[in-house]
């Protein structure tokens, strides 16, 4: 099978990409063969696909939220072509028989590629390691509790050795219940002018400075997912200093919304961490530049209309992410003048794919898989979550103009999304 798409936008120059069985065999200008198929671009720029390394679809056991089919959907939708599955799924994924059955789920239902989490220790929440080397002899890719903060130190002990032995990435969500206090936002004047509860960035930073001595200790890769606090940047910078193994992904909604930005009790604006005041989010920004946080991830976590509905006191935690993510990055860092599209690309493509050994994914270099997105850059559209594949609509998001729609994305040369004509 060959596939030619003529007249695409690479680094600023006008490029054909010839495809053949999935995989990039000539990009070059004016190119002049017979295809099976071919695409003309029309001078849309194209990407390589984009990777997720942190994403919550809910299937088995939370399918009213999301199914497989659906979250890849809103991968496709969103340019990305690679994504990591989070093990927070009912049941969570946390044996080597349940990660084998998850990643045969994965690759029945989904239109991308993904990479499949396992749980650190049983039902995020046992106490003592979960079999890491056996789930990662089954496939899983990495290991995180995500949606749990791992309480006890010997647990995370024994998981770190394990990830090293098995030469995999611990991605930790950082969390010490004892310091939430049932919290639901950030606590500060926000969280007082609106009368909800308020939680600090110290349940973040200090199970972080807890790890960080463990994994200096074990040398286990260790990734901090979700980065929010301007103390866990600087911690995660001494920690590179110093020589550690460690990574960090900050997530759009942290980068682009801080806690004076919301004006009322509106569920949309809760998750976990929380967004936090704008001296963390600026100090995000400056981590990502400077490189201690190495790479952009979603989070994206759908939930039901119900769910998302009344007071931030009561709702659940997370936003839906995968359909937003380009375009916000996009528009605010590289449309504005503060990054070229290729820096935003090593945050969202290149990083991901190195810390986490994703070799499947392609980088639209000849000789790598044909995993590549088209975009139109230059005509603005307004958010609509109505238009997401997802069926979690839980953004705060709605109605911002933005850059960077997704025309079409190839998985393995194969169209896997084609924008609807306007
Ligand atoms: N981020 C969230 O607010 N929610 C996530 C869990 C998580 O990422 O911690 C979820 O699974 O819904
Ligand atoms: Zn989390
Ligand atoms: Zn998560």
């Amino acid at each position: 099978m060959r596939t030619l798409i003529k007249h695409a936008v690479i680094n600023g120059r006008c490029q054909d990409i010839l495809i053949q069985d999935g995989q990039i065999q000539k990009i070059a200008r004016g190119i002049e063969t017979a295809a099976d198929e071919e695409i003309n671009a029309q001078g849309a720029t194209a990407i390589p696909g984009l990777i997720d390394v942190h994403v919550h679809f809910r299937e088995p056991g939370l399918t009213y939220k999301e199914t497989i089919e659906t979250g890849s959907h809103a991968a496709a939708h969103g340019g990305f072509t690679t994504v990591m599955t989070m093990p927070n799924v009912k049941p969570v994924v946390d044996t080597v028989d349940k990660v084998a059955a998850q990643v045969a789920l994965n690759q029945e239902n989904s239109l991308v590629k993904i990479a499949q989490y396992g749980a650190l220790s049983a039902d995020l929440v046992g106490q003592g390691a979960a079999d890491l080397k056996a789930m990662a002899r089954a496939g899983a890719m990495a290991f995180s509790n995500d949606g749990h903060g791992v309480q006890d130190a010997q647990t995370m002990l024994e998981a770190m050795r394990a990830a090293k032995a098995a030469d995999r990435v611990i991605s930790a969500h950082l969390e010490d219940d004892s310091l939430i206090q049932g919290g639901v936002i950030n606590a500060g004047p926000t969280a007082d002018r609106l009368g909800l509860p308020g939680m600090t960035g110290l349940s973040e930073s200090t199970q972080l400075a807890r790890d960080l001595v463990m994994a200096k200790e074990t040398g286990v890769r260790y990734h901090v997912a979700h980065i929010s606090t301007k103390e866990s940047v600087a911690q995660v910078r001494l920690a590179k200093q110093m020589g550690l193994n460690v990574t960090a992904e900050v997530s759009p909604h942290h980068l682009f919304l801080d806690d004076g930005m919301i004006e009322s009790d509106n569920p949309m604006f809760k998750m976990n961490p929380p967004l936090r005041s704008k001296e963390d989010r600026l100090t995000l920004i400056a981590g990502l530049l400077d490189g201690t946080i190495d790479m952009i991830a979603t989070d994206h976590a759908p939930h039901s209309q119900e769910e998302k509905a009344g007071s931030m006191h009561d709702c659940s935690f997370g936003i839906v992410g995968l359909e937003t993510a380009f375009p916000l990055v996009y528009t605010h860092f590289v449309k504005s003048g503060l990054v070229d599209l290729e820096t935003a690309l090593k945050w969202l493509v290149q990083k991901p794919k190195e810390v986490f050994g994703l070799e499947n994914a392609g980088e639209l270099l000849v000789g790598d898989q044909a995993d590549i997105a088209l975009l139109d850059l230059i005509h603005p559209y307004q958010i609509d979550p109505e238009r997401f594949e997802s069926k979690g609509k839980n953004t705060p998001f709605t109605g911002q103009e933005v850059y960077g729609k997704v025309l079409k994305t190839f998985v393995d040369g194969n169209l896997v999304y084609q924008a609807k004509k306007e």
